[in-house]
């Protein structure tokens, strides 16, 4: 198969869809790798690196656009990328589409075949190909807010940690799954006061027994949100319900009674914002302030390490590519009902549930899609 990687084009997205070494892989089991011209440079993936591997550099997106069989990417496809897609070519990247339906509809218009990683799943309840910028994300949240909290930023002028002699300042995360838990475990790191909340019964136990007394679980409920969000220094926002659109769970009445200067994190903007008033900023212009408090949203965090991310990205998106281009997409996601969970968009018909009904299109099942 001929495999396309076009360099990203978000604001300050610096990581790229494959390493040297996935090219290496993939021409040794026999395919081909195309790889647009400085696509990993920013990071010290160099052009020479790539064709070390056995990958050709391409100068343009369009070029790559224009002839590989499946694209290779990390963020969701910007509108010029969607309309550089070809009937039935195979889209293989993060594409967030239930808070985005202009991307939905040009990418129902393409007739491509469109598979994200976000919701590709595991035998563990797991999203293997969004957990690992997940752990980047919970892990930078801290850092984040931390930088947020900061006077200079509009923030309460609060450390983390406290010193001896003055109280810690208190952490609220929202959700438990993995941007939750890579967060308290920052934040407990620094020192400071840690409380998680969770819907899931059997995570908050999990969590407690990991943990123990350093880490605070709450069963989520408007009620506990409330307390604990009013009461907060800092609040990540880390709630998913795979595929949907985020549910709102702090208002802007919940934002009126908290400190001025407090900062909320909102790691789920990527799918739509946990909080009323998020919406998604970029790491070049990553804050706002509104009812006075600092506002934190950006919707591509790892990208701010992307080096680090790059690695922990490809590393567990590789199988599952060497698996479509060996197979081809029918046959890899026939065999396999968690890559088949990802397929989102099929040849202008949406085959991913939660998208089809917040967006109000036809829905078409996956198994269908491939018959
Ligand atoms: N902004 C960015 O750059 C990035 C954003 N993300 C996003 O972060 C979000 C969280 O991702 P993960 O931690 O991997 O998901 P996850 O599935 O591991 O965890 C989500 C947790 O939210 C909990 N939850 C659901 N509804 C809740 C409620 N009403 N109250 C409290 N908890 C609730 C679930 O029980 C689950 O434990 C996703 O939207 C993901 O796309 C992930 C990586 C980067
Ligand atoms: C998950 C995601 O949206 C990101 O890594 O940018
Ligand atoms: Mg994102």
């Amino acid at each position: 198969m001929l495999i396309g990687v076009p360099k990203e084009i978000k604001n300050h997205e610096y990581r790229i869809g494959m390493t040297p070494a996935g090219v290496r892989e993939l021409v040794t089991a026999g395919h081909q790798v195309i790889i647009e011209r400085d696509g990993g440079t920013a990071i010290g993936l160099t052009n020479e690196l790539y064709e070390a591997a056995g990958a050709t550099i391409i100068d343009t997106a369009e070029e790559i656009f224009a002839t590989a069989e499946m694209i290779v990417k990390v963020k969701e496809p910007q509108p010029n990328e969607c309309k550089m897609l070809r009937s039935g070519q195979l889209l293989f990247t993060y594409l967030h589409l239930a808070p985005d339906p202009q991307q939905t509809k040009l990418l129902v218009e393409s007739d491509a075949v469109a598979i994200a990683y976000e919701t590709v799943t595991d035998n563990h309840a797991g999203l293997p190909l969004l957990a690992p910028m997940s752990e980047v994300a919970g892990r930078m949240a801290i850092q984040a807010g931390a930088h947020s909290l900061e006077k200079a930023q509009g923030g309460l002028g609060t450390l983390l940690g406290g010193v001896p002699g003055v109280a810690p300042a208190k952490v609220v995360v929202i959700g438990g799954g993995v941007v939750g838990i890579n967060a308290a475990r920052m934040a407990m790191g620094l020192g400071a006061d840690v409380t998680i909340l969770d819907r899931s019964l059997p995570r908050l136990k999990q969590l407690d027994e990991i943990y123990g007394p350093q880490l605070k679980t709450l069963y989520s409920n408007v009620e506990s949100i409330e307390e604990e969000v009013v009461a907060a220094d800092l609040v990540v926002g880390a709630v998913l319900i795979p595929g949907a659109a985020a549910p709102k769970l702090v208002t802007r009445d919940h934002l009126k009674k908290m400190k001025t200067g407090a900062v909320i994190v909102d790691v789920a903007i990527d799918q739509g914002g946990c909080f009323e008033t998020s919406h998604a900023t970029t790491h070049q212009d990553p804050i706002y302030i509104e009812e006075g408090v600092v506002h934190y949203c950006v919707a591509n965090m790892p990208g701010g390490v992307a080096r680090t991310s790059t690695f922990a990205l490809t590393n567990a998106t590789l199988p599952f590519i060497l698996a479509l281009a060996n197979k081809g997409y029918q046959k890899a996601l026939s065999d396999d009902p968690h890559l088949r969970n990802g397929l989102n968009v099929h040849r202008g018909k949406i085959t991913y549930k939660a998208v089809a009904d917040v967006l109000g299109y036809e829905y078409q099942t996956a198994e269908d899609a491939i018959r």
